[in-house]
This record gives structure tokens, C-alpha cells and sequence, in this order.
């Protein structure tokens, strides 16, 4: 059988300044051996953090992240950053196609799938994000848009090394809703039988994080569920004591 390794990951969307610096060293204290020793750990904030967190905890092990990159390496694209700027400022990975821009700048399976391309020829891991709207969950239709939604975004080639999927379902985003444990575990297997379909035993190494909600109260639940391989947290990672008590959920 295949182990994975954790990894909860920090989402800070479009919060943070640079006085956040204290924050992210909490961080990286708060990643002791015990920590270390069960899950990776990784802050993803915004871009005009990166270089500042990577300078203020040089060799951390609490790896870094950008949150969207275009598909080209540099160019004529004002206001774009690319997936090779944020491995120079530090980043280790990327996420792209958070539902938030997905919504916010109408962007397709196909345009995800470039950009998951461009982090790897960056050399970034890959953190490519599905997730179904409340109408879609309520019309039963759940499973059949994410399985859409992984055979358009996940490029070929991906394996455990380059690539992390995190299912999010739209509803649970910021709203304190989740999804149950049963309905995620169901998710998180539909994906990992599609991901085999198309990689075969690869896909055993690939993580599936669940993201939507999570706070410290139902990490413990959440991440202990079937094919749930860590979290993708958005509000409760802004802060180092919520967050690490998230990751504390695997000790
Ligand atoms: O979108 C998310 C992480 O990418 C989840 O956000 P919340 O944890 O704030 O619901």
C-alpha cells in the first residue's frame, strides 16, 4: 500500500501585509519535530509576500506558495505573475484554478490545465483545485463535474511529485458549511478511481487535500477521512494558532 504524505497547506488569498511577517515566524515555530515528523507543512500568500516570508525564515521547513500563475514564463502580460517569478521568490508550489478565480476571471479546465503545465516547467508542485457549486450538488450532479473538471485541468504526466489536487466545494468555502464525512470520503474515492483510470498506479501517489471550512474543531474528523490525504484551509490559516491546530490533527 501506498503512503502519502501529508500536507496542510494554508490558503491567505487576498489577505496579509507585510507586518504578517510575525505571523508566518509563528508558523515555522509552531512546525516542531513532532510536526515535522507527520505532515508537510505550506503557507500560500499573497504574491507580494512571498520573497519577504522566504527572506524572514531563510531554509524554513514550512514550504511556501503561490496562489495562481499565468501559463507563460514572462511577456506582455501586465499585472500577471508566472510560475517561474515564483519559484525565483521562493515558492516551492502554486495553486491554481481556486474556484474563486475560476468565478472571479471566468477561468476554464483548460486554462488550469496550462497553468498546472507552466508550474511544472518551473519546477512548482502543482496544487489544482476542483469543486462543485451548491446547484450542482443538489441536482446530484456532484461527482460527474468533478470528474469533469480533473480530466480538463490535470495535465498529463502528473504524478505524486508534481501534482496535488484539492476537491473544494464551492458552497463550503467561507460559509462554515461542510460537506459530511461520508459525502467527502465519496469524493475523495470517485477521485482517486478517476485519477487511476488515467495513471494508473501513480495515482496512489498523488494527494488529494479536502479544503472548505476547515477549522480545528472538524480537522480531526475531516482529515482522518478515506483518500483525504490533508487541508487546503483558507480563513482559519490566517492565524499560526489556529492553523498549526489544524496540522495538529495528525499527532
Ligand atoms: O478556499 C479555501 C482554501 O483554498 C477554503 O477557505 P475557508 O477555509 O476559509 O473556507
Amino acid at each position: 500500500m501506498t503512503t502519502r504524505r501529508p500536507l496542510v497547506a494554508g490558503n491567505w488569498k487576498m489577505n496579509g501585509l507585510k507586518a504578517s511577517v510575525p505571523e508566518f515566524r509563528r508558523i515555522v515555530e509552531g512546525y516542531d519535530a513532532a510536526l515535522r515528523a507527520r505532515t508537510d507543512l505550506m503557507v500560500c500568500p499573497p504574491a507580494t509576500l512571498l520573497a519577504g516570508f522566504a527572506a524572514a525564515e531563510p531554509g524554513s521547513p514550512v514550504g511556501l506558495a503561490g496562489q495562481d500563475c499565468h501559463p507563460a514564463a514572462s511577456g506582455a502580460h501586465t499585472g500577471d505573475i508566472s510560475a517561474e517569478m515564483l519559484a525565483d521568490a521562493g515558492a516551492g508550489a502554486v495553486i491554481v484554478g481556486h474556484s474563486e478565480r475560476r468565478a472571479d476571471h471566468g477561468e476554464s479546465d483548460e486554462l488550469v490545465r496550462a497553468k498546472a503545465e507552466a508550474a511544472r516547467r518551473a519546477g512548482l508542485l502543482a496544487i489544482i483545485c476542483v469543486g462543485e457549486t451548491r446547484e450542482v450538488r443538489e441536482a446530484g450532479r456532484a461527482l460527474d463535474v468533478v470528474r469533469g473538471q480533473l480530466a480538463g485541468s490535470v495535465p498529463d504526466g502528473a504524478d505524486g511529485e508534481n501534482t496535488v489536487i484539492a476537491y473544494e466545494p464551492v458552497w463550503a468555502i467561507g460559509t462554515g458549511l461542510t460537506p459530511t464525512i461520508d459525502e467527502i470520503a465519496e469524493m475523495h474515492g470517485a477521485m482517486r478511481a478517476h485519477l487511476k483510470e488515467r495513471f494508473g498506479g501513480q495515482a496512489d501517489r498523488i494527494r488529494l487535500l479536502y479544503g472548505g471550512s476547515v477549522k480545528p474543531e472538524n480537522a480531526g474528523e475531516i482529515l482522518a477521512a478515506a483518500d483525504v490525504d490533508g487541508a487546503l484551509v483558507g480563513g482559519a490559516s490566517l492565524e499560526a494558532t489556529s492553523f498549526l491546530s489544524i496540522a495538529r490533527a495528525y499527532l
